[in-house]
């Protein structure tokens, strides 16, 4: 059976024939012991030993220093069928290589025996001598002047470097920040302001303020005070120098009294808030211009001082007001260390395993909704599993799983990490999977793009030599974007211009679809509350607030008013429960409005069980007040004959109804609940006409009668004189019917 040998690292092997110590120290014991069988020979003056075994034909020689000396063979390692570099080839059951050999080389005779073509690495034989020699002898010596530039641009560089070191216009002082209301944040907390403008589903607060006439998100930790170092000022330094259009600015830092860290504010907030959003349609093209932009600042900073991102997670990657993305987050690593910041990242992953549940269960009491768990799902298995992230290379592993695992699903999916597919498993269950069984998340291969697909997957694979790096991400993506020409642009589009301009075309297209959208809404919203301000204020009056304008109090010389009590009502109320009484006067209301809604009349209000109507006001009628009021009047009065009590069927309504024409006042009162009221004694005087009235009568005053009298259509009763508080005698009358007119 043959096996091939994957050898790391190596482009071409020599492979020595070595039958090490265990083959000769016997045979050499036997000689000497004069064992038949195995012959040697002494050969002087070399004095170099030889043996010679029986049936096999290699021979072992030894030096008079009793080192043996070897013969070596060049292997061909070339594999046949692939045409790849690095394979020793082994047939597993007879221990025999199998790579053919090119060159032999015979250490007793120091002779090279050529035996096949040797294939050089891109065709071209090494030097046997380096260029300058083995100890740079061969190279000519730098002139004094080159040695003395050389040493002067090296002090330069550590000049410079120092006084970068001591350029303090990061430092910023926290009362030179203003807040949103332009107040100093002394001794009051200040706004957090809602990352996004258009999305309600947000949840991303950071807090924000104005320095030096910029925006700016603020960072808090909670240190009052970093001592500077070395190691932070050249950090500072990194951050100070780092600038790309994928990365958000950084405009310092408080270290004292308050520590925090002011960088660019990215208007449309984070992308997860931007995958949160449903009502904002992501196409192919939008999503791709998304990855596009999060590799370039990937690449940006794997290639710089700052080595890798080592939070890339979706929170971490803002939407500025262009759409582009902009990574924040990354840097200031012993900064936030040394300020005790502690959430999900490359210092979190640091969970050693017997603490984690600890700290877990201490950060969150909901698990499913734990951020800081949450943030694990964005963390690469390895990581998850092992202590400590000081090796850059790995944590670079980290952001390339980061990158793919969490940000570009998500991209895809709009979800986080293994959602929705796991939706059922607890965040740290997944966690405990993925640890233990290598769960990772399913993505539907009709989702994207197969080569987008497997790239994907590439990132996620637990073999790290698999996963690709950015650099070859951003060829990759960028060529599927090409080829595929997304979302119905061509590939001679899709130049990074044509794509930022076709995304705010399609951002303006679907802003006006959700203006549109939000513009009806608003409409219903507020057909609904004028619906409710009209049931509680006449509509002029109603109108007039509504503009902005006062209602000035308006006097009216001639208005029917209209009151009905129910006579007994306080005996009923004793002897029945509250929610009776209630049920009761609702539905003897509902029977009022329902008839009232017929005639030119205005309820004013209810007191209990007194109901007031009022005609000719706010609009006036003329003389139809009175027509309208005595109208509606019969007609409540023989409704209420056939009304049915709920809780006390069998018995008899007893309403009383009186009413009075004359002149009053109405408006406005009050500026917390305003109420539309009437005042002057014609309100008194039909109240009167109630309280004096009989059950299941009209009982009206002689200014009434008078009105409904140019009408001629009304019968009316003279009730006699009658004493009323505060009016002495007055002669009333009932109303009876509204005569047929043929
Ligand atoms: N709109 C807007 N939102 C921001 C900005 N910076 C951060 N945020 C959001 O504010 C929220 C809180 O941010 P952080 O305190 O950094 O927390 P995080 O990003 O969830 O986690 P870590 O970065 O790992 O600490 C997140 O949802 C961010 O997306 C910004 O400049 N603009
Ligand atoms: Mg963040």
């Amino acid at each position: 059976m043959t096996a091939e040998c994957r050898v790391k690292g190596l482009k071409r092997l020599v492979c020595i024939e070595y039958p090490g110590v265990v083959d000769s120290v016997p045979a050499m014991m036997s000689t000497l012991s004069g064992i038949s069988g195995v012959e040697s020979t002494l050969n002087n003056p070399n004095e170099r030993l030889e043996l010679r075994y029986p049936h096999e034909e290699r021979n072992v020689t030894i030096d008079s220093d009793g080192d043996r000396i070897a013969d070596y063979a060049l292997l061909d390692q070339t594999d046949p069928e692939s045409g790849c570099d690095a394979l020793l080839r082994c047939d597993t059951s007879t221990k025999q290589i199998l790579n053919p050999v090119v060159m032999r080389y015979f250490g007793a005779t120091n002779q090279y025996v050529g035996v096949a073509h040797i294939h050089w690495p891109n065709g071209n034989k090494p030097r046997d001598i380096p260029e300058c020699g083995f100890d740079g002898d061969l190279c000519p010596e730098l002139p004094f002047w080159d040695i003395l530039t050389a040493s002067l641009l090296t002090i330069l560089v550590k000049v410079k470097l120092e006084s970068a070191l001591t350029n303090m216009s990061w430092r910023v002082r926290w009362e030179d920040i203003t807040f949103p209301d332009n107040m100093s944040h002394k001794g009051m907390e200040p706004e957090w302001s809602l990352s996004i403008d258009w999305s309600p589903k947000t949840n991303s607060q950071i807090l924000t303020g104005f320095y030096k006439g910029n925006l700016v998100a603020i960072k808090r930790l909670p240190q009052k005070r970093i001592e500077l170092t070395r190691d932070l000022l050249l950090e500072l330094k990194v951050m100070r120098e780092t600038s790309h259009e994928n990365l958000v600015r950084f405009n310092g830092c408080c270290i004292d009294g308050t520590v925090a860290i002011l960088s660019e504010f990215c208007a449309k907030g984070s992308l997860r808030d931007l995958l949160a959003n449903t009502s904002l349609n992501l196409d192919w093209l939008f999503r791709y211009s998304l990855i596009n932009d999060i590799i370039s600042g990937m690449c940006y900073l794997h290639n710089s001082e700052h080595v890798y991102h080592g939070r890339l997670k979706s929170s971490n990657c803002l939407v500025d007001s262009r759409f582009c993305v902009k990574l924040t987050d990354f840097g200031l690593r012993k900064f936030k260390a040394l300020a005790g910041y502690q959430t999900t990242g490359e210092s979190e992953l640091i969970i050693p395993e017997n603490s984690s549940t600890i700290n877990l269960k201490a950060k969150c009491r909901v698990d499913s909704l734990c951020e800081f768990n949450v943030g694990l799902l964005y963390i690469a298995p390895e990581l998850l599993c092992k202590s400590q992230c000081m090796d850059p290379k790995k944590c670079k592993f980290q952001d390339y799983i980061n990158g793919y695992y969490g940000t570009q699903k998500a991209d895809i999916y709009r979800e986080q990490p293994f959602f929705p597919h796991y939706m059922n498993m607890e965040t740290k269950d997944i966690i405990k999977e993925v640890k233990s069984s290598n769960l990772r998340p399913c993505v539907p291969i009709d989702s994207c793009d197969e080569r987008m697909h497997s790239l994907m997957k590439n990132c996620w694979s637990s073999e790290l030599d698999m996963r690709p790096d950015f650099n070859s991400m951003k060829h990759e993506i960028r060529g599927i974007m090409k080829s595929m020409g997304v979302g119905g642009i061509s590939a001679a589009q899709s130049t990074l211009t044509e794509n930022l301009l076709a995304r705010m075309e399609q951002y303006a297209n679907e802003l006006e679809s959700i203006v549109e959208c939000r513009t009806a809404e608003l409409a219903e919203e507020k057909k609904r509350t004028e619906e409710l301000l009209y049931q509680i204020l006449p509509k002029p009056v109603a109108d007039q607030l509504k503009s902005g304008q006062m209602f000035e109090p308006n006097f009216y010389d001639s208005v029917t008013i209209y009151f009905s009590d129910i006579v007994g009502f306080t005996s009923m109320c004793s002897q029945s429960t509250p929610m009776q009484v209630v049920d009761f006067l609702n539905d003897l209301y509902t029977c009022f409005d329902t008839i009232i809604g017929s005639y030119d009349v205005y309820k004013v209000e209810t007191i209990g069980d007194a109901y007031m109507v009022v005609s000719g006001l706010p609009e006036r009628n003329g003389i139809e007040h009175a027509r309208q009021i005595a109208k509606m009047s019969l007609k409540i009065r023989d409704n209420v004959q056939n009304f049915v009590i709920r809780h006390k069927p069998n018995e008899k309504l007893q309403l009383r109804i009186g009413i009075h024409t004359g002149p009053t006042v109405a408006g406005v009162v009050g500026n917390i609940r305003p109420r539309f009221c009437l005042f002057g004694d014609a309100v008194n005087t039909a109240s009167r006409m109630e309280s004096n009235g009989e059950p299941l009568k009209i009982h009206i005053s002689p200014s009434t009668k008078t009105v409904l009298d140019l009408f001629g259509t009304f019968a009316l009763e003279p009730r006699g004189d009658i004493p009323i508080k505060g009016k002495g005698t007055m002669k009333t009358y009932w109303l009876i019917e509204e005569k047929l007119i043929n």
